[in-house]
């Protein structure tokens, strides 16, 4: 018997025009629809206050949406169902663990509540932690282990429910940089291992690339760009997108060889960095930072700044004059004026 076997595969969700507007006229959520298939994971990447906790509150059942927005989990309207009932998953930045209760217990605990057998909830609560990697802490209170371990205590009890929908609010922002990094490869293979149907919030957008399998790029209370880690940045939408995932340059359609553009955007891996008058772009090396296999230059274009990576090993130092060349192939314009690429 495998590890996963017997744990139910999430639903399906559908959000149908629903939208969030609080009283005083603050509108959170513009009308949404959304389709995940189950098992997939969609991650809602965007700036704070565009409306993210919103639509994950409305998807939960924490928050009803204004008249007319519906919620399906496998295409059963769940809009008017508490969300005791919905059984949704939830784990939060702030890991609220019952702090008095052991590692084990609170795995456990949602599998107690529904009246689960002692004997078979101790093998699904065993069969989690291992999966996790907390066996051996099973009988430590969770106020006496790391918070890497207890977000990981966090994520066994929200799957023990073997919830329709499991929904992440940035679950991993109080934790540090490196740990960050691993839970975040950790969380999305036992997401996947699951087949578990989520959502996961987050305004960091490399964890988003990581983990989702489609991202819903939002602002101001509506989702701008839904589609793979690829599209969102091969083919951004417009250039809050191109901007906000990613580093992309910007540089007036003037000094860009025959571009009519006013402005054109390009990804640090469009340029080519060569000795002055190989490429049709003069510039300036400002900083070099190595990062090991590359190097990161930051470049002065008549007073416009452009990164682009170079082999760590060429000799190319701050002061320098090279030449730039850009892939045209990998330029990107938008209709849309660029003036506002800030947040909600
Ligand atoms: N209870 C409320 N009453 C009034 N306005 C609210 C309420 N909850 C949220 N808002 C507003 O709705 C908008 C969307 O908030 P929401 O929490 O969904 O954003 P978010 O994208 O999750 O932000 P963050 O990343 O900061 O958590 C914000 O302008 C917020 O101030």
């Amino acid at each position: 018997m495998t590890a996963t076997q017997g744990v139910a595969h999430g639903a399906s969700l559908s959000v149908r025009r629903a939208g969030k507007t609080f009283p005083g006229g603050v509108v959170a959520l513009q009308p949404t629809d959304l389709d995940l298939p189950a098992g997939e994971i969609l991650v809602l990447l965007g700036p704070s206050g565009c409306g993210k906790t919103t639509l994950l509150r409305l998807v939960a059942g924490l928050a009803a949406p204004d008249p007319g927005g519906a919620v399906l989990f496998d295409g059963v309207d769940v809009t008017g169902t508490p969300i005791e009932r919905r059984r949704v998953g939830m784990v939060f930045q702030s890991y609220a663990l019952f702090p008095n209760m052991t590692v084990a217990e609170n795995v456990g605990y949602g599998l107690k509540v529904r009246g689960e057998p002692r004997a078979a909830r101790e093998a699904e609560v065993g069969r989690l932690l291992a999966m996790v990697g907390l066996a051996d802490l099973a009988d430590r209170p969770v106020d006496r282990i790391s918070g890497g371990q207890r977000q990981r205590v966090a994520l066994a009890r929200a799957i023990a429910i073997r919830p329709k929908v499991l929904l992440l609010d940035e679950p991993l922002s109080a934790l540090d940089a490196a740990l960050r990094e691993r839970l975040r490869i950790e969380l999305a293979g036992l997401l996947r291992r699951f087949a578990i149907t989520a959502i996961h919030v987050t305004h960091d957008q490399a964890e988003a690339m990581a983990i989702g399998d489609r991202i819903a790029v939002m602002r101001d209370g509506r989702i701008i760009q839904l589609g793979t880690p690829e599209d969102i940045y091969a083919r951004p939408v417009d250039p809050f997108v191109a901007s906000f995932v990613g580093t992309m340059n910007r540089l007036p359609g003037r000094l860009v060889a025959g571009s009519t553009a006013d402005e054109v955007f390009f990804r640090p891996e469009a340029v080519t960095v060569g000795p002055p008058g190989a490429g049709p772009l003069a510039a300036r090396v400002v900083a070099a930072i190595f990062f090991g296999a590359h190097r990161r230059l930051t470049l002065d274009v008549d007073g416009h700044v452009v990164e682009a990576d170079i082999a760590s090993d060429r000799p190319v130092r701050v002061g320098d004059a090279v030449s730039l060349a850009l892939d045209a192939a990998r330029l990107h314009v938008f209709s849309e004026p660029s003036g506002r690429i800030d947040g909600c």
